[in-house]
């Protein structure tokens, strides 16, 4: 199975040494700049509780130099989602399969957009990963898993054979039958952990132990469920408490990406994150006043520059 990793950072970049660590695919990075000529002369490196190193990676800037792909993973910041999907585009042939990791649920929408709905699943990662240095990724906490699957709820022979290449490269990985509800569950988490932190500029820690704050977090992860809902997404009425407690279990230091890339200057995600569920909740007139709030708090940062 020949695998491209269209963006080659904390996401795309980890799970990717992972694959290649495994042996079971032909795994291609398609990565730029700095950190693409640092994967040419040392590979890979990964940093942090599972520690690892791959060299003489295949690695493009360009993916027509890929002779086709069996799987596309498409790994790149949201806001680099049309250019990818632009430049992927030669590698897609008929029995391509293409799935976006990224973050939010938008992301498919721009899939459904380009390509045929056959040729997409949908797909979910939970790792806390970033670039520290060109060819190095660090990861801050145990935790790594890969969920993908079937829209339609089957269980593939091609999510088989992408489920046999992760596990031999030790990826937490799972072939799900109810993947669009665990796009959402994740987006339920992130939306309430990326909004807080990246607004109240603190780690999860102190937020879950205000009254305060911790009323806010579940009041915003409440307001994606009631659009997940609208959606038609099979989420129970009160899985925003349920979240609340995954809150509760992570490291007191957890932050999320957004809170991250806001304390370096970076662009944010909060248009597809609490921007998407403002969006969505439109669509079906579901009033999102604390999303609302939060997306309006950093759009003046949404771009990056100072912190
Ligand atoms: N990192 C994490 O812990 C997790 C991230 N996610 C989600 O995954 C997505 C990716 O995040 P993350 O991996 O952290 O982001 P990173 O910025 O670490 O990695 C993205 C990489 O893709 C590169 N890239 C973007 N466009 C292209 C292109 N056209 N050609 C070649 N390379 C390209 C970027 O280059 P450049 O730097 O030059 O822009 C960067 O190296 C986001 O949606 C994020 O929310 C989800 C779960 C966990
Ligand atoms: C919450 C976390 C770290 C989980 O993968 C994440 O996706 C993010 O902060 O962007």
């Amino acid at each position: 199975m020949r695998i491209a990793i269209m963006g080659s950072g904390g996401l795309g970049g980890f799970f990717g040494a992972r694959l290649v660590r495994g042996g079971a695919a032909d795994v291609h990075f398609i990565a730029r700049g700095q950190h693409l000529e640092a994967m040419r002369r040392n590979g890979l490196r990964i940093e942090g509780p599972e520690p690892l190193h791959v060299t003489g990676l295949n690695v493009t800037a360009d993916p027509r130099e890929i002779d086709g792909a069996d799987v596309v993973m498409l790994c790149v910041k949201l806001w680099d989602t049309e250019a990818a999907i632009d430049q992927i585009r030669p590698l897609v042939g008929p029995q391509t399969t293409v799935i976006s990791f990224q973050n939010g649920v938008l992301k498919d929408q721009y899939l459904r957009s380009a390509f045929p709905a056959q040729q997409l699943m949908g797909g979910v990662g939970y790792v806390a990963t970033t670039i520290a240095a060109p060819g190095v990724i660090a990861q801050t906490g145990p935790m790594q898993r890969l969920l993908f699957g079937e829209f339609d709820g089957s269980r593939s022979a091609r999510g088989e054979a992408l489920l046999a290449a992760c596990l031999a490269g030790g990826i937490k990985a799972e072939l799900s039958t109810a993947i669009l509800r665990e796009i959402w569950q994740k987006y339920v988490f992130l939306v309430g952990l990326s909004g807080t932190t990246t607004t109240i500029r603190k780690p999860i820690g102190p937020i879950r132990s205000d009254p305060q704050t911790r009323a806010f977090l579940l009041d915003v992860m409440r307001e994606v469920v009631a659009v997940g809902r609208a959606h038609g997404v099979a989420l129970p009425e009160d899985y925003a408490q349920v979240r609340l407690q995954l809150a509760d279990d992570v490291s007191p230091d957890m932050t999320s990406s957004m809170h991250h890339d806001l304390q370096r200057g970076n662009r944010l995600e909060v248009r597809w994150l609490a921007g998407g569920v403002v969006e969505l909740g439109a669509a079906k007139g579901v009033p999102t006043p604390l999303n609302r709030a939060i997306a309006d708090i950093l759009a003046l940062h949404a771009e990056g520059g100072t912190p």
